[in-house]
């Protein structure tokens, strides 16, 4: 008989504050043939159209909140639909971290005036109704704030310069509440699988290639 193939490939979503570890985590996977790993779309939202949206959020956030986070959900979005052949796909962050944790921190600083976080919410419900935006595992990376902070500034990505410890705490509470909070189990059943990212990279690849192993368990569990 044919076998209805899913309609999408077994989908994790790793979620975790800024410099948390998520690339050096997804770049384990990016030698497996049978996953896909998607990083952070963040070339796109620096180059959209010719305009450095995530510069131009971070250098006047209210006046440029709206535009930034607007693209980010349509990329997030693209990133969800993306299924190619491998049976697994690993995707650095989710249309919901974006509106859970980004947004709803722009929207509480103030950056974001009301009515343009309600359209956002729109789309966002819209999209969650409509579309196949659901996981199958979360990977959940959990750093303290300090630690954070610390590995943003020896990365010291240009846009990022302007980070503050107060953003980074602000954000770490997010996550750790979006995360907790069981909001996660509207678009995934599974529990969520966290990592203390905290240590130094050495001790934290054991950790990814545990997590790996039960990725692949969890995969083929599925089919
Ligand atoms: C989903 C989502 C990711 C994301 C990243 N960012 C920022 C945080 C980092 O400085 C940079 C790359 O993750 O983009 C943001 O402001 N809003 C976001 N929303």
């Amino acid at each position: 008989s044919m076998t209805s193939k899913p309609s999408r490939p077994f989908t994790v979503i790793v979620e975790g504050n800024i410099g948390s570890g998520k690339t050096t985590f997804l770049n384990q996977f990016k030698r497996m043939p049978e996953v896909i790993a998607l990083s952070e779309p963040v070339e796109m939202w620096r180059n959209a159209n010719g305009h450095n949206l995530l510069d131009l959020m971070y250098e006047d956030p209210t006046k440029y909140s709206m535009a930034f986070q607007s693209y980010v959900q349509l990329t997030m979005l693209e990133m969800h639909q993306a299924n190619f052949d491998p049976p697994i796909k690993v995707m650095e962050r989710s249309i919901h971290s974006a509106r859970h944790c980004f947004v709803e921190n722009l929207s509480n600083a103030g950056f974001l005036a009301g009515v343009n976080r309600a359209v956002l919410d729109e789309w966002y419900k819209w999209i969650c109704e409509t579309q196949d935006v659901n996981a199958d595992l979360i990977v959940y990376l959990y750093t303290t704030p300090e630690t954070a902070y610390e590995r943003i500034k020896e990365r010291n990505r240009n846009e990022e310069k302007k980070i503050s410890m107060d953003y980074i705490r602000t954000l770490h509470d997010l996550h750790e509440k979006f995360i907790r909070s069981g909001l996660t189990k509207r678009f995934c059943k599974a529990p969520v699988i966290e990592i203390d990212a905290n240590k130094d990279l050495s001790e934290l690849v054991p950790k990814f290639d545990e997590c790996k192993d039960m990725i692949m368990k969890s995969s083929a569990h599925n089919d």
